[in-house]
């Protein structure tokens, strides 16, 4: 959390690189290093999603050669999506950590805290799904409870009290709802938001930033990935985002 609050305070950026390779392996090698090199001065973060990695016949290695070219000051979040019983959780957690070195993780809180618990490590960061920014995510997430609010709502209180008790626990917020952004920032206007859905889904960027945006003008992570991987210039589209963020901000940091 202090890794990446100082990054972000320091760099004047919330753009986190996401990085989910498609080739063949000697492309990906290549990509890889480019789209780094090119976008870490732009990076407040950067997520690297497992799927992509553990479809290939390398990937565990891939995954950690990937973590050690980003450069140490930058905060890297591993997007796994965990969640299973404490046990095997904690398993996901020295993946994660010990062999991957990733600084933070995602996990989806279904199964409830004890799925989250392992993760939180002092010094690490615990992305807890709650709005997630695929369409279908309506039929689970936005299921109305008689007690009022939606079961999003319900993640978000889970991740709110154990930030409490353990700190460096957030929330992962999809870009393609807005109002969903707000709703949630109204709830935790402390927790940092990750916020995938920002190019190639169509997140509205505009309007998550007016909505999630904490008051001191920070606490969002946004995410994109295709499109930084797709750029003939991954640098230049980096930060033409990351300028096109800190126009929208309310405070000039
Ligand atoms: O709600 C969620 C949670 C995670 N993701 C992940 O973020 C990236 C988005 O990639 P784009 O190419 O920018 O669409 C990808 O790794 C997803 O698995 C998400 O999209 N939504």
């Amino acid at each position: 959390m202090e890794k990446l609050t100082q990054r972000t305070a320091h760099t004047h950026t919330l753009l986190c690189v996401g990085l989910d390779p498609i080739g063949d392996d000697a492309q990906v090698t290549r990509r890889l290093a480019e789209v780094i090199d090119q976008t870490s001065e732009y990076a407040a973060a950067f997520k690297t999603n497992l799927a992509f990695f553990l479809s290939r016949e390398n990937g565990v290695q891939l995954l950690r050669d990937t973590v050690q070219r980003i450069p140490e000051s930058i905060p890297v979040i591993l997007d796994g999506k965990f969640g299973d019983i404490a046990n095997t959780a904690d398993h996901y957690a020295r993946f994660a950590y010990d062999i991957i070195g990733a600084d933070g993780v995602t996990v989806n809180p279904y199964m409830g805290d004890d799925a989250i618990v392992p993760f939180a490590r002092p010094g690490k960061l615990v992305f807890v799904l709650a709005k997630t920014s695929n369409k279908p995510a309506h039929s689970l997430q936005d299921v109305a409870l008689t007690r009022g609010g939606y079961l999003s709502d319900c993640a978000a209180q889970v991740a709110r009290k154990l930030d409490e008790e353990h700190g460096g626990i957030g929330l992962v917020v999809g870009a393609t709802n807005a109002e969903a952004v707000a709703r949630l920032r109204a709830q935790s206007p402390e927790q940092w938001f990750l916020v995938p859905g920002v190019g190639a889904q169509g997140g509205d960027l505009a309007a998550t930033l007016r909505g999630g945006l904490r008051a001191d003008g920070s606490g969002l992570l946004i995410n994109t990935s295709r499109v930084l991987w797709q750029a003939a210039d991954a640098g230049a589209v980096a930060r033409q985002l990351v300028e096109q963020i800190n126009e929208l901000r309310p405070v000039a940091v």
